[in-house]
């Protein structure tokens, strides 16, 4: 239970949530929210006509980021990695700010910034369900891992295998509860009552997290896991059920920004559409081919025969015009579809089989479609 953990406190601001009584500087940052956040509260966003995106300043997620925009050719021009405020050229309106992740979740709260990119897991712990924060593009394909439960594989745990085994152990009760490790102060108590386990305690610390139940101080640790290394060189496991959520990085965005800003969503906009080409385009490759045929459409329904060949909107077939004789002709067809990278194989053996020859395949930097769900969806989330 919460409350009987001698490590939290009651936050003083926000008396529903408990703070760990060492972090003071967290209590501090409240301080500032609430600060910023009375600008906001009456719906009116900081006055500035710069739109401010934040993004990720160090530790995993930073590098990753700068490669996508640049992908998206949106490089950032960031003359000194101590300096904090950056440009995108392309962006002219728009100030990019490095931020650590949970403090650009914070800051789009408080409104100091726009736009942000951050870890899916980041923006549900520091965004705590408020209603101002909107994802505008879910995958941005980086990053990935999830927050998962992780007990010991030995002792009492031996046969503990789902939350609803750990949940049924009778050691745990109010005098002795579940003692869990966490950085997630937030997600990990909102999880464990969800799963029906009430006498839990939580301890917190910056790393390390793994070490917890072999130095005494836990039963349990909440923490992100990625290649699982960590957890199996501690002696730990996940069980059936123990995942809080899956995490990768996702563009987020305050949505009294986007609606009283017309700037901003207008450079949401182009972002999007930037990203959601690139990502796209990721994941195909283009493949043009030749092949004898009578006309068009009867190519056209050989290639349309086949499973993986219809590409995104049906293949483009232009007649292979040669002079044979004097005479103009066109036996061959050239087709180009988009191929999805994992099926080229496939696909390549089904343009053989139905007469295919010279496949060519190129890579696909960006498709650009007439508009995206994704911009669809967010306009409907502002009610616009
Ligand atoms: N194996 C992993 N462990 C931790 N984070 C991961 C992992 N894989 C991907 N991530 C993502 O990277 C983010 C962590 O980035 P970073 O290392 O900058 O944060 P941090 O160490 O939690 O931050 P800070 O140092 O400010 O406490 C996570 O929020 C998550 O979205
Ligand atoms: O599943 P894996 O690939 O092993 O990754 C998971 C580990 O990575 C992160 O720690 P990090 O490397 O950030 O070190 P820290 O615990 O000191 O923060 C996370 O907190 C886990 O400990
Ligand atoms: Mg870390």
């Amino acid at each position: 239970m919460l409350a009987s953990n001698p490590n939290l406190t009651k936050c003083p601001f926000f008396p529903t949530r408990y703070v760990p009584i060492s972090r003071s500087f967290h209590i501090t940052c409240c301080v500032s929210q609430l600060q910023s956040a009375a600008e906001v509260v009456n719906g009116r966003v900081p006055e500035r006509n710069e739109i401010r995106l934040g993004l990720p300043s160090k530790g995993r997620m930073a590098a990753d980021t700068l490669d996508l925009l640049k992908d998206c050719q949106l490089s950032v021009k960031h003359v000194n990695p101590r300096q904090y405020v950056a440009q995108i050229p392309q962006l002219s309106d728009l100030e990019v700010w490095f931020q650590r992740p949970k403090d650009i979740v914070r800051k789009l709260l408080s409104g100091d910034l726009d736009l942000g990119i951050a870890g899916f897991d980041t923006v549900s712990e520091y965004g705590q369900g408020n209603e101002d924060l909107i994802i505008v593009h879910d995958a941005l394909d980086y990053g990935d891992c999830h927050l998962s439960l992780a007990i010991p594989k030995y002792g009492i745990f031996e046969n503990i295998n789902s939350m609803k085994d750990l949940a049924q152990m009778p050691q745990w009760t109010e005098e002795k509860p579940l003692r869990v490790a966490t950085g997630f102060t937030y997600l990990g108590p909102k999880f464990m009552k969800e799963n029906g386990l009430n006498h839990v305690s939580f301890s917190t610390a910056d790393g390390a997290l793994e070490a917890a139940p072999a130095m005494g101080i836990a039963d349990a640790i909440l923490d992100l896991v990625s290649s699982g290394i960590t957890l199996k060189e501690n002696n730990l496991k996940e069980i059936e059920g123990g995942v809080v959520l899956r995490s990768q990085a996702v563009l987020v965005a305050s949505k009294r920004s986007l609606i009283q800003r017309k700037s901003a969503l207008d450079t949401t906009h182009e972002i999007l559409e930037r990203l959601e080409a690139h990502l796209r385009a990721e994941g195909q490759f283009t493949v043009t081919a030749n092949m004898r045929g009578s006309s068009a459409e009867e190519v056209a329904e050989r290639v349309l025969s086949q499973p993986s060949l219809s590409g995104l909107q049906g293949p483009t077939i232009s007649p292979v015009f040669c002079k044979r004789d004097g005479q103009i002709s066109s036996d061959y067809y050239a087709i180009v579809i988009c191929v999805p990278k994992k099926a080229l194989y496939k696909s390549v053996q089904q343009l053989r089989a139905i007469g295919g020859s010279g496949v060519l395949v190129s890579p696909l930097t960006y498709i650009f479609d007439e508009e995206t769900p994704r911009w669809r969806e967010l306009l409907s989330a502002l009610g616009l």
